[in-house]
């Protein structure tokens, strides 16, 4: 049997229990002092509870959506191992933007037609968290070289990772913006995950520079020679 202690189980369980433990009617079982069983085996037949205490098949837009942010938390979760290496003060950030990711979870999985005021109080997602994503890349801008050329994903482990988790961050942007549209989830969390990818691109830019490593331009494809004229 699988056991964790009641700290762990967030992150454990996919990020995506942050809400659970703030409250929800789907609290993990409880089997005697601290410790709780992972597996409720309630999401066994394609449904699962969001923070509002409803139940919607696993297929549902907002699982989609939070599953896409959890991935990033996953990615980051690397680029942040790889970046301790070349720029520790970005993998600082990198743990930061990961609580953060908890928390648009938090929110994303809170809709509000269907949530208690009380509930979308504890979840409310500030607009401040986009500022300091902004305040971090204006910081790292001031010492990388201006972009002169479009650049692949590249520039070291750290760097290519970090071009991942932009890719992947722009996934869940996509899920999360008609879940806005729908007034579901607070704007604030589009604005958080549209930053996020530019912060993620910068910071592949700048874990290139603090590695020294280079960054692989793209190069036009060779144009076609011209067929011969037919008389020749
Ligand atoms: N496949 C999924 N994709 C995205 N989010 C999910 C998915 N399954 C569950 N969730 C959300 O993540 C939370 C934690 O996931 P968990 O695996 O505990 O859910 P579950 O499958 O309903 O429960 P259990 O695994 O205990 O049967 C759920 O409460 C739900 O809101």
């Amino acid at each position: 049997m699988l056991r964790l202690a009641s700290s762990h189980i967030g992150s454990l369980k996919a990020g995506l229990a942050a809400f659970r433990e703030l409250g929800s009617s789907a609290a993990l079982h409880t089997t005697g002092s601290s410790w709780m069983k992972i597996y409720t085996k309630t999401g066994d037949k394609g449904s699962s509870s969001l923070y509002s205490g409803e139940r919607r098949p696993k297929d549902d837009a907002v699982f989609a959506a939070l599953g896409d942010v959890d991935e990033v938390n996953s990615t980051l979760g690397l680029a942040r191992e790889h970046a301790r290496h070349v720029a520790p003060q970005l993998a600082g950030q990198l743990e930061s933007i990961q609580s953060r990711l908890f928390d648009v979870g938090s929110a994303v999985a809170t809709p509000r037609p269907t949530s208690s005021d009380h509930k979308l109080q504890r979840v409310a997602f500030g607009e401040g968290h986009s500022e300091q994503l902004e305040g971090w890349i204006d910081g790292m801008m001031e010492e990388l070289p201006p972009l002169t050329q479009f650049i692949l994903p590249s520039g070291g482990l750290a760097a290519a990772t970090l071009h991942m988790a932009r890719s992947v961050c722009r996934r869940a942007e996509r899920a999360v913006v008609p879940l806005v549209r729908d007034q579901l989830t607070d704007a604030a969390v589009g604005i958080y995950l549209n930053r996020l990818s530019d912060y993620l691109f910068t910071a592949a830019r700048y874990a290139a520079l603090k590695g020294g490593e280079e960054e692989t331009v793209w190069v036009k494809a060779p144009q076609p020679a011209a067929a011969p004229p037919a008389d020749s």
